[in-house]
């Protein structure tokens, strides 16, 4: 079943090591089939030198395994939560890249200080509260993605514009199109999180930044993918 989206997703998730973005198995990428409601993601805590396609695990929106001899990786139902509300998105990447990791800690979103930024992330990337205590004694992962999405409509953010989130306990997760799509994003941001981190300290903290960063209109219009017509 969904055989060339377990290939597909397998793809993505071995991009994560190619760029660096995970230690060990801290990641793990997934990618939905909306006309069938299930979705293919990593299976929980295998390396990726012994992750194959055929590992892959096919679940549905309720994060129930379909199809897999293997757990599905732990933030399954983060995946779920995040496909059920976004409804445009088709992959998504979590990981625990180091600079995102750091912004999400200190509960900081991630300022647009650059066109690197801006060329993917329309506005600041959000930090998402902490989860309180009673959803920590709901079940963690339960309630990742509510925490998300929640803080998405509070801030009333598209997350079309701005696929990415900063979970404060945990670390980024990042989403797009397609599974590709959304590490491609997952790589920006923790780029993007290294380069405003030095320049806040650069600055001592007092940095200004340019309001067209901020205008996803602006960068929609006249960003580089604007120009050179670079697919969503
Ligand atoms: O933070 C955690 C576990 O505490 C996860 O995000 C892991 O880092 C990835 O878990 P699996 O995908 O291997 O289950």
């Amino acid at each position: 079943m969904l055989e060339e989206l377990k290939e597909e997703v397998y793809q993505a998730n071995m991009q994560l090591p190619a760029l660096d973005l995970v230690t060990f198995t801290w990641g793990n990428v997934s990618g939905i089939d909306r006309s069938k409601g299930l979705f293919v993601i990593k299976p929980s805590g295998v390396d990726y030198k012994a992750l194959k396609p055929e590992d892959m695990v096919v679940v549905n929106l309720d994060g129930e395994v379909v199809e897999g001899n293997l757990n599905p990786s732990s933030d399954t139902p983060t995946h779920a939560y995040l496909y059920k509300h976004f409804p445009n998105i088709g992959g998504i990447t979590h990981t625990h890249s180091p600079w995102g990791v750091a912004f999400a800690a200190a509960k900081l979103d991630i300022p647009a200080v650059s066109t690197t930024h801006a060329d993917t992330f329309y506005g600041d990337i959000p930090a998402v509260p902490a989860l309180s205590e009673q959803e920590i004694a709901e079940g963690y992962e339960l309630n990742t993605g509510k925490v998300i999405v929640k803080e998405f409509a509070q801030r009333n953010i598209d997350p079309d514009a701005i696929p990415a989130a900063l979970v404060s306990q945990h670390g980024p997760f990042a989403w797009g199109a397609t599974p590709a799509k959304s590490v491609y994003n997952a790589k920006v941001l923790e780029v993007s999180a290294e380069m405003a981190y030095h320049a806040l300290q650069l600055t001592r903290n007092e940095l200004h930044v340019p309001q067209y960063l901020l205008d996803k209109h602006y960068y929609r219009k006249h960003g580089a993918h604007a120009y050179y017509g670079q697919k969503e």
